[in-house]
């Protein structure tokens, strides 16, 4: 699919998307859900063959009954609400958006979001999700095919401050923390707790304090909130733009020409061939 012009059109239109997310977000409490799906759609990346990545493809529906993808049906669902009212922004920049979206509006940090992202239809390869029953290896694994790091595994593990298991999804249950509707530290401050009576710990979030090279951020997050919003709005942003070169304004304006000239061709082309087959018929007459 075509790669969409970043224009002050464009760009418009994401502000616009943007105020209806927050709003969309906030009233239906829906963040937490908003955010896997930002986070679903672009950890399929694969560095070597760059492909996945966030390019909306978790839309189609080989991909979305992926086990590591149930219940993502009801944010696809929320967001084509909003895809109605702007039709013009892709699905690969509209999940994206309502992930940082969600992520702000609960009292997270800011994640700077740059548009242009393609749109695909190609489901991710077998063996690209993620599975909450291993462990440290598993976790590097996933990340390391994005060519993300450890610092960024512990930070973006971070987004389980949000949310909660749902049994019938992922046959685990309960909530990280003890306000899940509050981005803040308190996932990392619960990890280094133990076992806390009607808290998930996942398998994958355990290995984050069993490993001593994850732990040493887990230590750090938990102590200052500040380190881990800073660390944790830079690893998103490299999240959510795995695979995409931002188009440079001058870029954007020439791939606009070029896509209006590729128009005009093809209009002229079929006013000529219109013409040849008129021409033809006056001439049998
Ligand atoms: C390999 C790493 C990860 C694994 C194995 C994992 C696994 C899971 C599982 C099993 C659930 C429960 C789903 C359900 O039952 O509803 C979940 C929920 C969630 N995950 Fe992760 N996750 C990982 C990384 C991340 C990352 C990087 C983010 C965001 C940056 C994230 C954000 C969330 C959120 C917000 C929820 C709660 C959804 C809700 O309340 O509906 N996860 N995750």
């Amino acid at each position: 699919m075509a790669t969409p012009v970043v224009d002050a059109k464009y760009l418009k239109e994401i502000e616009k998307a943007r105020r209806d997310l927050r709003a969309l977000i906030s009233t239906k409490n829906c963040a937490p859900i908003m955010l896997r799906l930002a986070w679903l759609d672009a950890g399929t990346y694969d560095v070597k063959t760059k492909t996945g990545g966030p390019n909306g493809s978790i839309r189609n529906r080989k991909d979305l009954s992926h086990p590591a993808n149930t219940g993502l049906k009801m944010a696809l669902d929320l967001c084509e609400n909003v895809k109605a009212k702007h039709k013009i922004i892709t699905y690969a920049d509209l999940y994206q958006l309502a992930g940082v979206v969600a992520v702000e509006v609960t009292g997270g940090p800011s994640i700077d979001f740059v548009p242009g992202r393609k749109d695909s239809n190609q489901p991710p390869e077998e063996g690209r999700h993620p599975d909450a029953k291993q462990g440290a290896s598993h976790l590097r694994n996933i990340f390391y095919r994005m060519g993300l790091s450890d610092k960024d595994i512990v930070a973006l593990s971070g987004g389980h401050t949000l949310g909660k298991a749902h049994r019938e999804r992922s046959g685990f249950e309960g909530p990280w923390t003890e306000d899940p509707l509050k981005f803040d530290n308190s996932y990392y401050v619960e990890l280094l707790k133990g076992e806390s009576k009607g808290l998930l710990k996942l398998p994958t979030d355990k290995s984050l304090v069993e490993d001593p090279d994850f732990r040493r951020y887990v230590e750090r997050y938990a102590e200052d909130e500040d380190a881990f919003f800073e660390d944790y709005a830079a690893s998103h942003k490299k999240l959510s733009e795995l695979g995409f070169t931002p188009l440079t304004a001058e870029k954007s304006n020439r791939l606009k020409s070029m896509q209006n000239a590729v128009g005009v061709l093809a209009a002229v082309s079929v006013a000529i061939v219109v013409a040849i087959l008129l021409k033809g018929s006056y001439t049998r007459k």
